[in-house]
């Protein structure tokens, strides 16, 4: 029998209005692999995020996710997003636990009045990436890995299997990377599929099994080691070779 993927993309164009963000992409996405997802800015990088979530319908084609339709997926909570922190509004009062709190929505019922169960994921997620500490600190008063830290717990409470991450390194100290890093390596083995949006050549190239491409269409995608390469680098931005990429 064929292995399901996490995400299926067939032939998907997304416009906005009359202009073409995603043209004709086909993508799958593997259980358990961590996919490095690279682009200039404006090539569909958060589009194609948006398409996954069900935020924006495709004008043509089809997403599946783990072989069921996005809002079926979406309704069991199997997809989760952790933004780029400056689309995030820091001045609401909500403690980093409120924040995780609302990754076990989805399971409770519509009073919105937590569990033990739920209480204990959230502490769970929390000491997972090291924010037990701040737990009743204000979102707005986080540094910007903390930041993201809190945004991982939120996706690890939630007990998603894909995560979409919008350019996690951007902001974060070396000591953050490594640790958001190592993080997703054991997410990796549990199974989870992960989706990184990054500027951070270098990082891709460490930690990505695989890696695509994309200018409003994929141009690679397959394992880090194949892709990455000077032509793939050049063709991605527009001539340009980025330095410090550690090109195979
Ligand atoms: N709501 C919108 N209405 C019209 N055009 C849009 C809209 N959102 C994005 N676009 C356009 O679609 C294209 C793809 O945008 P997208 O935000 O997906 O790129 P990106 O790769 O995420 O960029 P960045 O790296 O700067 O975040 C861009 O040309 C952008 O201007």
């Amino acid at each position: 029998m064929p292995q399901m993927m996490s995400v299926d993309i067939e032939n998907v164009t997304v416009n906005y209005h009359d202009k073409v963000a995603l043209h004709g992409v086909n993508l799958s996405l593997q259980p358990g692999s961590i996919v490095g997802l690279v682009g200039m800015n404006g090539s569909g990088k958060s589009t194609l995020f948006k398409t996954i979530m069900g935020l924006i319908a495709p004008t043509i084609g089809r997403v599946t996710i783990e072989g069921l339709p996005i809002r079926l997926a979406q309704k069991r909570g199997r997809v989760a997003y952790i933004p780029q922190t400056e689309q995030v509004d820091w001045q609401f009062p909500v403690s980093v636990q409120d924040v995780v709190l609302m990754g076990r929505y989805g399971y409770m019922n519509w009073l919105r009045i937590p569990r033990p169960v739920d209480r204990r994921i959230v502490q769970d997620s929390l000491l997972r990436v090291d924010m037990l500490a701040l737990k009743d600190r204000q979102i707005g008063e986080l540094s910007g890995g903390q930041k993201k830290r809190a945004f991982l717990a939120r996706a690890l409470a939630q007990q998603a299997n894909i995560l979409l991450l919008d350019e996690p390194f951007n902001g974060v100290d070396v000591k953050t990377e490594q640790t958001m890093i190592k993080l997703l390596m054991e997410l990796r083995r549990f199974g989870h599929t992960i989706l990184v949006s990054t500027h951070d050549l270098s990082s891709v190239s460490t930690f990505c099994d695989q890696t695509i491409f994309i200018n409003q269409t994929i141009l690679a995608y397959g394992a880090t080691q194949e892709v990455f390469t000077p032509e793939n680098l050049s063709r991605t931005f527009g001539g340009y070779c980025p330095p410090n990429s550690n090109i195979h």
